[in-house]
């Protein structure tokens, strides 16, 4: 979608029943392990985004084979069984931290020339933890533009013995995972440490589960380190990607706000992913959740207006900017907090959040961890809201015109980071 702007139209509420594209985090993950892997691996119902693009690019450019079955989201794989053939590229990743981080850390060590870049938005986003981890076990990386920021720059790595590294686990925990999924690659046991306190574990926790279904155990010891074994990646023969979790937080709000049902496939009861847990959240809200093996289904039942909350959303972070649309429907003030990573995603959530919710008329207070939403007595019509090249922020507001309002999103577009169909879904649910 190229259109400056979308406008939609004040709905009366929201029904109806959602399959969810793939979710993100595991395409970019089984495409990175299914490179790696001894053996071919059939990838199926793969997200079909920018975010999967660049990655399929990435890895075809550094020598990894892989097709697509026609008319469909299913892909073969073939692995290498190693480090990539390719010895020098250049990688254009765009805002896709899943295949920045992950692949930064595996081309460090796969010992040839690399450079990664991204979009200008990427070049703001840090990444001095994982070249730092990176450069205890000897890769040689250096900084193209600011210290600490993409792009970057390798050289072959003069691999040390170490058995040891330690990595930053406070700005984002795509850096822990770059690691783990990268370690196998040295062929012996590291313990990966983590200093300070690891955010956004759930997604290290789908990193765990996808390297265990690749045939590497790792030994968790709580929160603080990691032991990889010196064993390869083997493929599994083929892998199922579950639908996007994230991505099922707008139509589980859908159902909520809009005073109808809506019900997501694709995610579940049995889901690896941890923004299953914001279908938690919504229901202390007072919505009704249910759950099956795999699906969510929601309404809102009896109660007419939502609850305000006070949560720490640390778990859920990406799925916690819906809950800050919530807020517009409850009956008092909602406090998200240690949300701090907000800060260095596709934009400044935070700010671009309380200034967009200010249009619609809610009272923000935003402190550099934390948000505040009050709702308004009466939602202000026609907002024009920006959405910052941020997919989120603009399937976030859409939300707002299933409270009966109109409402105009600018670049709609940007949803194709992980959500290109968007606004087609979206439509077939508003009422
Ligand atoms: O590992 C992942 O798949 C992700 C981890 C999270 O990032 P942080 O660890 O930077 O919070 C999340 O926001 C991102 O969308 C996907
Ligand atoms: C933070 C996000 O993306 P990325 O994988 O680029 O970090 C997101 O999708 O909300």
């Amino acid at each position: 979608m190229s259109a400056e702007y979308i406008d939609l139209p004040a709905a009366k509420g929201a029904r109806g029943s959602v399959r969810l594209p793939g979710s993100k985090s595991i395409s970019n993950r089984v495409l990175l392990l299914a490179a790696l892997a001894e053996g071919t691996t059939e990838v199926k119902a793969l997200l079909d985004s920018d975010d999967t693009r660049v990655m399929l690019e990435a890895l075809k450019q550094l020598g990894v084979g892989w097709s697509r079955r026609e008319g469909s989201d299913d892909y073969r794989v073939a692995g290498i069984g190693g480090v990539f053939p390719v010895k020098q590229a250049e990688l254009f990743l765009g805002n896709a931290g899943t295949a920045f981080r992950s692949l930064s850390a595996a081309c460090a060590l796969a010992g040839g020339d690399y450079v990664l870049k991204g979009v200008p938005r990427m070049h703001e986003r840090p990444i001095g933890d994982l070249v730092d981890a990176v450069r205890q076990l000897g890769a040689q990386v250096e900084y193209l533009g600011n210290a600490g920021f993409p792009p970057l720059k390798m050289a072959p790595a003069v691999l040390e013995e170490v058995a040891e590294v330690t990595v930053k686990g406070s700005v984002s925990s795509q850096y822990l995972t770059g690691i783990l999924l990268a370690a196998p690659l040295l062929g012996r046991e590291v313990t990966v440490k983590v200093d300070g306190e690891l955010i956004s574990k759930p997604y290290v926790e789908i990193t765990l589960n996808l390297m265990k279904r690749f045939g590497v155990t790792v030994q968790k010891n709580g929160w603080e380190s990691f032991v990889v074994p010196a064993v390869k990646y083997k493929s599994p023969g083929s892998v199922e990607v579950e639908g996007d979790a994230s991505s099922a937080s707008y139509f589980l709000a859908a159902g909520a706000i809009g005073h109808g049902q809506t019900r997501v496939e694709g995610v579940g009861r049995n889901s690896i992913q941890g923004d299953v847990r914001f279908a938690e959240a919504l229901a202390r809200m007072g919505a009704e959740i249910d759950f099956g093996a795999n699906w969510i289904q929601c309404r809102l039942g009896c109660a007419d207006k939502l609850h305000a909350i006070d949560l720490d959303c640390n778990h859920i972070p990406d799925a916690a900017m819906t809950l800050a649309i919530l807020a517009l429907f409850a009956d008092g003030t909602t406090t998200l907090r240690n949300i701090a990573s907000w800060r260095v995603k596709e934009t400044d959530r935070i700010a671009a959040m309380a200034t967009e919710l200010r249009k619609v008329g809610a009272t923000v207070e935003e402190g550099a961890d934390y948000i505040k939403v009050t709702p308004p007595a009466k939602l202000v019509a026609n907002a024009v809201i920006d959405t910052y090249d941020d997919h989120r922020m603009a399937m976030c507001f859409s939300l707002v015109s299933l409270g009966g309002v109109a409402i105009r999103i600018n670049d709609p577009g940007c949803t194709a980071k992980t959500f290109p169909t968007y606004w087609d879904v979206f439509k077939g649910i508003a009422q």
